[in-house]
């Protein structure tokens, strides 16, 4: 795992954007995979605004909500939409239909999908649980994508974004953990101080399935930008650039 530290937000998006220009410029990203919440929001600014030709790539995202449609401004479709997909000319765009009457087979339709899409690059952010996507501590790092009941924990991080906290969804579908570790090459961004703990576990910490994150330390191809807070809890002299 590499990891790199910044002292603005922006710059550590910035350099995400960077690898990723130029794997979409020498044609090595055919499939992009992408992160909601927080932390990618400047990247996506930084991306829409370079106005990339990205008609030959197509993106999976990590998750969905369940029970929130496309026109719910809290879904995750809604939100890629707004800061993304709605100002470049992607070639797909896939997310789970957190609408889908049978959640099961979606689950097994979005797998499929990521088969004929293997992942490129990922994009990544991680919960203040060591979470990556909406695979809560505990989750089997051998699953597939699949329903998901989120914590207390996570549901309070989020509930930010909804007007009242039982708005928040009980459930979501996300890619396991095996599904996001198939992607060639990961880049998971960590900003500020309530992300410090997690970044620690998931760099210095044992591989356990009590931080989903840790599994990253088995990936070939991992490199983390983070911002000076978010890396603060980890020992001197841990290997940086
Ligand atoms: O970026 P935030 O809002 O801190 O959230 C961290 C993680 O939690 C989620 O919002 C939910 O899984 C992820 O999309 C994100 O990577």
């Amino acid at each position: 795992m590499q990891l790199h530290t910044y002292s603005t937000v922006t710059d550590a998006s910035a350099k995400a954007f960077d690898i990723i220009k130029t794997g979409i410029e020498n044609g090595s990203i055919h499939t992009l995979g992408l992160a909601t919440g927080g932390t990618p929001l400047k990247f996506y600014e930084i991306f829409r605004a370079s106005k990339l030709d990205v008609s030959n790539v197509s993106t999976v995202n990590l998750d969905e909500y369940v029970g929130l449609n496309a026109k719910d401004e809290n879904s995750y479709c809604y939100y890629m939409e707004k800061e993304l997909f709605s100002h470049m000319n992607f070639k797909e765009t896939f997310l789970p239909n957190g609408m889908a009457a049978d959640l099961d087979e979606e689950c097994l339709h979005y797998e499929a999908i990521l088969q004929d899409h293997p992942v490129d690059v990922q994009i990544l952010g991680i919960g203040e649980n060591g979470h990556i996507g909406f695979n809560e501590p505990g989750t089997s790092f051998d699953s597939l994508t699949h329903v998901v009941e989120l914590t207390e924990s996570t549901r309070e991080a989020n509930k930010r974004y909804f007007d009242k906290e039982e708005d928040v969804p009980t459930h979501a579908i996300s890619m396991g953990i095996k599904s996001i570790l198939s992607a060639k090459k990961i880049i998971l961004l960590a900003f500020g101080a309530n992300k410090a703990e997690a970044v620690k576990q998931m760099i210095e910490g044992e591989v356990s399935e009590d931080c989903p994150a840790s599994v990253l330390q088995k990936h070939p191809n991992v490199i983390v930008l983070a911002d000076q807070k978010a890396a603060s809890l980890l020992k001197e002299g841990i290997a940086r650039d």
